[in-house]
Order: structure tokens, then sequence, then C-alpha cells
């Protein structure tokens, strides 16, 4: 291998037996994770990110990482406009190359940021291959080492990644109000992007995120309008206590929206069963199909269970599928105000095509 351009190598190990060479880049640290690959172009500050991604360790498939830099924080009343979380929330990144900002407004390079967090990077390596295998295995554990030797990378996989609550990382641990006038939403954060925040904060409303194990009685205490149940990490079948909180909050007839982790919450809540798919859907171009009047839109996606057709739940109207796969995308309940997506209507990074998500929540809402 030629010379590495920071000055010491990287390696990562899949559980399948795969090793790899390649250069490190970022933090000099050895992380385990399950292996996920995302094709977005753009948007690796976003994706970073995003609470959904503790606990993996991402490839990203566009060849060149790191052009654009990465931005300034940006905030208004508390909410994050250019990253989705307070910091970075992959173990660890996989690119082809990274490379140095050529941008006007970047303050610092992917690898100064990765540095900074704590997270290590692997470059020059075949994120085609390993895609690949990711594909026809199933997703996979494996390990980064950055600077450091691999010798024994077997002793670091012992705890899988669907074993493990990751909301406990990523969720407040008391109450945080983002005031605004007097229509109250509560969102129930169990690591919520900040894009789903700003969307609701545009639309007029305070925000109230409630810790994620919060019991319905407490979030009602706040009289809200609307309860959201955001994205988040993991495995949905093992956080029982939300999936109850959701099924105690039908009681009281308030509007609920559900997103990404939310939509299997409330899948399970109502009756129906969410499965780990092969490996996932991370993309911002996955397509869905609106079943109320046939229109395809393209949309941001960062899920590796799903609701399959057997199990949607009774009472609830499939509402948007995926023509790719078949997987439930969104559901409508049928006397309820419960509308749920898969998909991020937020975007964050991704095209805007379905923010009117939103507006619909907001005209069950008020
Ligand atoms: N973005 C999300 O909320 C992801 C939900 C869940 N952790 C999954 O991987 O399917």
């Amino acid at each position: 291998m030629t010379l590495c351009r920071r000055g010491y190598k990287a390696y990562l190990y899949l559980e399948d037996g795969t090793l790899l060479e390649g250069c490190g880049f970022g933090a000099r640290a050895v992380k385990a994770g399950e292996v996920v690959f995302t094709t977005a172009m753009n948007g690796y500050p976003e994706s970073l990110t995003d609470p959904s991604y503790k606990g993996q360790i991402l490839v990203i498939t566009h060849p060149l990482v790191g052009n654009y830099g990465i931005p300034n924080k940006e905030i208004e009343n508390g909410i994050l406009k250019n990253f989705e979380s307070e910091r970075i929330q992959i173990e660890g990144l996989i690119v082809a190359e990274e490379t140095e900002p050529k941008k006007w407004n970047s303050s610092k390079s992917l690898h100064d940021w990765l540095k900074e967090e704590g997270i290590p990077g692997i470059s020059e390596v075949d994120t085609r291959m390993i895609v690949k295998r990711v594909r026809s295995k199933g997703a996979m554990m494996g390990v980064l080492a950055s600077g450091y030797e691999l010798d024994e990378p077997r002793k670091f996989l012992e705890k899988r990644y669907d074993e493990i609550d990751f909301t406990k990382f990523t969720s407040p641990k008391s109450p945080i109000i983002h005031p605004n006038g007097n229509n109250i939403i509560v969102v129930v954060d169990c690591g919520t992007k900040h894009g789903i925040l700003y969307e609701l904060y545009k639309r007029g409303f305070t925000i109230v995120r409630v810790p994620c194990n919060f019991s319905a009685e407490n979030i009602m205490d706040y009289m809200p309008k609307g309860v959201v149940f955001g994205n988040g990490p993991g495995n949905p079948n093992l956080i029982r206590d939300v999936v109850k909180t959701f099924k105690d909050l039908t009681e009281y007839r308030v509007p609920i929206l559900g997103v990404c982790l939310g939509h299997q919450v409330a899948t399970l809540a109502l009756g129906g069963g969410v499965k780990k798919m092969k490996y996932g859907h991370r993309a911002i171009n996955k397509p869905v199909i609106d079943t109320t009047d046939g229109k395809c839109y393209i949309t941001t996606h960062n899920h590796g269970y799903g609701v399959f057709k057997n199990d949607i739940p009774p009472s609830s109207k499939v509402w948007f599928y995926n023509p790719d796969d078949g997987i439930i995308e969104g559901l409508i309940h049928e006397k309820l105000p419960i509308i749920t997506t898969q998909f991020h209507p937020e975007a964050k990074p991704g095209p805007n095509d379905v923010t009117w998500v939103f507006d619909k929540f907001k005209k069950m809402v008020i």
C-alpha cells in the first residue's frame, strides 16, 4: 500500500472473517459496531450526527467524502440547524477516499472533526466490496482499528448490536423545552433528529422533549396538542416501556405522529410486528408509494428493522410502501388520530418532497 496521508494505518475486521488494511484518519481508536452502508452522495455532517446510527460503523458508498468540510454550528431556539444532534453518533467511518475541504464556509476537515470527537476512520479500502459482502450475507458486526494493529478482533464482538438498548445513550435524562407559543407538542425523544424538532418549531409549536421512558400520564401533564415519537437507534423490540407509553396514549385519543423508530413503536403498540431486515434502507433516494393517491415520492431512509406485509397492525391502513421490497413505510389508523412514516419527512439530508407530512400532522393537531 502507498503511504497514508495522516501517517497511520487502519484495519477493518468483519465478523465473517474478512480483514482489510487501509489508511487511518480521525481518532486513533478501536471501535466495534454493526457495519451498515448509506448510498447518500452528500449530507455527511447530518448523517454522522444522526442518533439512529449509535452502535453502527458507517460505510459511505460515495467515493469522495469530506469535500465541503464541516460547517459551523447554527442554532435557533436551542435547535441545531445543520447537525442532527450535539455529537458524532456513529462508532466509526469507512470511506474510499477522505478529502480536505474546498468550501468557503467550512470550519474544519472531516479528519479533524472525527479526531476531536474520538471517532476512528478508515480510507483507501474497497467500499464496493464491503457493501457487496454486507448485501449478500446480511448486516454484520465489525471492528475498526485506526492507528492500532488488530490482534484479536473477535474479543471486541461479545455483544450483538440487536441485543443492546442504545436509546439510553441518545435519550435526554430530563425534559428539554423549546418555547414557542401556547401550542405544545411533546416529543418522545429516544434520539430525535434536530431536523424533526425544527420542522415542528417552524410550524409554531412549543416543543417539550421528554426522555424515552416517560409515562403517558407524565406526557399528558403537559397538556400537549399532539405527541411525536421520533427516530432512534437500535432494536425496537427491546424498548417495551416506550411501546407501552404509546399504547397508554391511545386511551387519551391525542394525535400522534410516529417517525422511523416512532413508526416501529406504533406498529408494536397497535399489535403488529417489526423484524430485522437483511441490510436495511439507508439512502436519500428511496421510493415510497402513497396509497391514497398512487404518487411516488423520493425519500430519506435510515432503518435496519422494518414492518413486513404480514405484520401490519389491525385497525391500521398502509399509507406508504416501498415498491422495491414491499416494506411498509407508513400507516394511518382507521379510528384514532395516528399517522406514521418509516422514512424521514424532515430529510436531513435528502429531498424536501415530503415535509408536507408535518403540515398534515399540524392539521390533525390544531
Ligand atoms: N432512524 C430510525 O429511527 C431507525 C429505527 C431503528 N433503530 C432501525 O434501525 O430500524
